[in-house]
């Protein structure tokens, strides 16, 4: 069985999964997922000026979708991808029709602060992110409660976080740089896009 950790973190539900895939299960899908996803280095416009996003993503999926305010085109799935989605769907009990994928080339790639909450994710979003390769931070803090602690979890080769219920409403989560030398970290995150 999928030994499961709760996070502790209030007005949130977030669970951790860190051995959601084996170690050998999780080498064979970094490197099928580094070779096989159409990766595409994109920009973001900020204060009037082009920036280029400090990590590479890809959009598959069945439906378009708004992301740091991008307008996503899905790709078709991959088989892959499809399998990974299966594999989460039965471990989480939720469906989803998109993934999000992200490469972290290096410690100075990253993501900022943000909530996925967009409206086209619903009112409680479920979303199971998988993580392949080398180990990174991910913290969260809370949007309001200036009197709540932030907390951090290293997410690893084959862990599985799932975030639901309240947890976009009220909190924040990134992933910072880091200084240390670190190898490429592939992260997949499924979604549900409702219309
Ligand atoms: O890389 C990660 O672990 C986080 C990715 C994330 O927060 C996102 O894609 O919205
Ligand atoms: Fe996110």
């Amino acid at each position: 069985m999928h030994q499961q950790q709760e996070l502790n973190l209030p007005d949130a539900e977030v669970y951790f999964f860190p051995q959601f895939l084996s170690k050998e299960e999780s080498d064979l899908y970094f490197v099928m997922l580094m070779k096989e996803v159409n990766w595409q280095q994109e920009s973001i416009k900020m204060f009037g000026r082009q920036l280029s996003m400090p990590r590479l993503t890809a959009w598959y999926g069945d439906k378009s979708y708004t992301y740091s305010g991008l307008q996503n085109k899905p790709q078709p799935w991959l088989p892959v991808l499809l399998e990974l989605k299966k594999r989460v769907e039965v471990v989480s009990g939720q469906k989803y029709n998109s993934v999000l994928l992200n490469l972290y080339r290096s410690g100075q790639d990253s993501m900022g602060w943000h909530a996925d909450d967009e409206a086209e994710l619903g009112q409680e979003p479920s979303i199971a992110s998988l993580s392949f390769g080398a180990e990174r931070k991910f913290s969260f803090k809370h949007k309001s409660r200036k009197d709540l602690k932030g907390q951090s979890i290293t997410l690893h080769h084959g862990s599985l976080l799932l975030m639901q219920g309240q947890t976009q409403h009220h909190w924040l989560h990134h992933v910072p740089k880091t200084t240390r030398t670190v190898e490429p970290r592939i992260n997949l995150t499924f979604r549900m896009v409702v219309e």
